[in-house]
């Protein structure tokens, strides 16, 4: 099964991508990041559709692009299957034929349309031209059409922004299905943390135009290897240390111990987990409770810290919860608190690129 591996170096006015990334032919690849770091740039590189200053490209043996021998791939050749955020399908070609367009030569078009429209819910739909579609059915034609084509690698940006929360879960369920068997590198560009909780096996982190954490979803959101990628990842609760104390930050929003690493450079955030925190009548982070949220097996509590910023704890069913609009003093445990940089310039790729290895 080929991989890709790309190295690429890319400016734009104003921005500048400079990375190196490897995805596996095997499970699906999500790329995270704010909105700007160059997400959609990368993967109009890996397609063909923007040419990088330097770079290299490699899908399996075949090199795709390499500046320096002046080797291009055109997009045609490298058989990308390419969702984009507009979806790019064809005005004036029905459902039917969209999904037709791409075919390979030999396949049985007819077949083959006919099972796409039934595996995305379109068959009803299959005359229709895009102009006559929501924007989630144009959406699901749009992976339909990258999908039928076979191709050698998939790149989808954003593929079930459009539709709605019951969609969204089915369409996430068919789309994994669909690509299990495919045995090619799939790249999935999202801003939904739950798209990447319910079909990524891997994450990667993207900011200002840098790979800056690549790995299995798991070590990624427990180990997000400093402050910016963990806010990427939806880590609640960063705050910024102005000093430490021995093992006590401080800052305009309090104090609270940590265990830290005596070889380690003071780090300038922690991060405060969620789940451990609890009230407590003696000493503790003095807190202002703004709102209490029953969530089922827990309520989660939103509180104000005492230069206003933030803090979101969740305490078990079992546990005294204080109202809103309260003061509370809150027990952090050591093990809660997570001493992290803000910024960590060590490279930390886990799934390794051999030219590298
Ligand atoms: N066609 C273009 N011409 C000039 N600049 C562009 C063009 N497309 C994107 N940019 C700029 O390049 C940078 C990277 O954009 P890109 O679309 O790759 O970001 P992104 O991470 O995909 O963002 P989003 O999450 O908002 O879609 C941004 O600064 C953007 O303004």
């Amino acid at each position: 099964m080929p991989d890709l591996q790309a190295t690429l170096s890319f400016a734009r006015k104003d921005f500048a991508l400079d990375l190196d990334i490897g995805i596996p032919a095997d499970g699906i690849t999500a790329l995270l990041g704010p909105s700007g770091c160059g997400k959609s740039t990368l993967l109009r590189l890996l397609a063909g559709l923007e040419t990088p200053h330097q770079g290299h490209i490699r899908h399996g043996d075949r090199i795709w692009l390499d500046r320096a021998m002046d080797i291009n791939l055109a997009p045609r050749h490298r058989r990308v299957g390419f969702m984009f955020q507009d979806y790019a399908l064809f005005p004036h070609l029905s459902v039917a034929r969209n999904i037709a367009f791409g075919l390979r030569r030999g396949v049985d078009k007819a077949a083959c349309v006919r099972f796409w429209l039934d595996r995305l819910s379109l068959r009803p739909l299959a005359e229709r031209k895009p102009s006559a579609l929501s924007g989630g059915q144009r959406q699901r034609v749009a992976l339909a059409r990258a999908l039928a084509a076979e191709p050698q690698v998939l790149l989808l940006d954003e593929p079930f922004s459009a539709v709605d929360f019951s969609l969204r879960q089915e369409l996430r369920l068919m789309f994994q299905e669909a690509v299990a068997d495919a045995g090619i590198p799939v790249v999935l560009v999202t801003h939904d943390l739950e798209d990447v909780r319910q079909v990524a096996d891997r994450v990667g982190v993207m900011i200002d135009g840098q790979l800056r954490r690549l790995g299995p979803a798991e070590d990624v959101f427990a180990r997000p290897g400093d402050a910016e990628v963990a806010r990427v990842l939806g880590w609640p609760n960063t705050l910024a240390v102005q000093a430490w104390e021995r093992d006590t930050a401080r800052g305009a929003w309090g104090q609270v111990a940590a265990s830290l690493d005596p070889l380690m450079r003071p780090p300038e955030v922690i991060a405060i987990h969620p789940d451990g925190p609890t009230p407590t009548s003696g000493q503790g982070l003095p807190v202002e409770v703004t709102r209490v949220t029953d969530m089922g097996g827990y309520h989660a509590l939103l509180c104000r810290l005492a230069d206003r910023s933030p803090l979101r704890i969740h305490l078990p069913k079992s546990s005294p919860v204080p109202r809103p609009g309260s003061s509370a003093r809150l027990a952090i445990p050591r093990e809660c608190v997570i001493p992290l940089r803000e910024r960590s310039t060590a490279p930390n790729l886990t799934y390794p690129n051999p030219r590298h290895a």
